[in-house]
């Protein structure tokens, strides 16, 4: 699903590289934990994948398409087919629920009545059924993130990028969130996530990929957030 060989990415005002000769693979269907110190390159990684960047060196595929030779008019429709998930939720903010989700479906021009019938199924698969009318402001954190995860998952991607989810919700609201996230996972989504969050990648106990200066420093199936601790 995701094939990093020797990737680097200089960005121009840096002295040192963000990403220094990055390979990692993540198959179809695996749960990651992208994870490491601020400035590690946990985000560079989400960038490229998301083509939002262009690798100095080496080559991404994502889904079978080599990003090094995907056009540029065809890059927003390779983002289509990812979904993403940020920290700050990055809901549409005078539209409701329904249609903030709605909206990722009507941008890929799936018709009127199709939305009708997909965005409650979504709605009510994230828990958030009976707030299809609110307006971001009248939720919670956690049920902010939820209308993200919602809008992130109705067109069924293949993959879902999150950078650090959990980042502005307390425990108990992220550990929701993560059982949400592994539901969409058993579903045969790939989730890549990057995170800070100690207590849900030691307690989820899936892959760990460790960034350090912009250097894979750990691999391991079936990790923890820090060795020894
Ligand atoms: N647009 C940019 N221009 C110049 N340097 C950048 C840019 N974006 C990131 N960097 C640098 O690249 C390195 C990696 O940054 P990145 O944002 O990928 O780290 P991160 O691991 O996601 O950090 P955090 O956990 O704080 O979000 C850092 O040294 C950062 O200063």
């Amino acid at each position: 699903m995701i094939h990093l060989s020797h990737v680097s990415k200089s960005y121009k005002t840096s002295t040192r590289p963000a990403l220094d000769d990055v390979t990692v693979h993540v198959e179809k269907g695996e749960f990651a934990f992208l994870i490491g110190p601020s400035g590690s390159g946990k985000s560079t990684v989400l960038r490229l994948l998301l083509r939002e960047e262009a690798p100095t060196g080496g080559r991404i595929e994502v889904a079978g398409r080599d990003l090094g030779r995907l056009r540029r008019s065809k890059v927003p429709q390779h983002r289509r087919r990812l979904g993403c998930v940020f920290q700050d939720f990055r809901l549409l903010t005078n539209k409701t629920v329904e249609q903030n989700v709605g909206f990722a479906l009507e941008v890929i021009g799936r018709p009127r009545g199709a939305i009708r019938t997909i965005v409650p199924e979504v709605l009510e698969l994230v828990g958030l059924e009976g707030k299809a009318r609110r307006l971001p402001h009248e939720l919670s954190g956690g049920e902010q993130q939820r209308v993200a995860i919602a809008r992130a998952f109705v067109n069924r991607p293949l993959l879902l990028l999150a950078d650090e989810p959990t980042g502005n919700l307390d425990p108990d609201t992220s550990a929701d969130i993560m059982l949400l996230l592994e539901r969409i996972n058993r579903t045969g989504t790939t989730v890549l996530m990057a995170t800070h969050d100690n207590t849900i990648v030691d307690s989820m106990r899936r892959r760990v990929i460790e960034l350090q200066l912009g250097r894979v420093v750990r691999d391991e199936a079936r990790g923890v957030y820090g060795v020894g601790r």
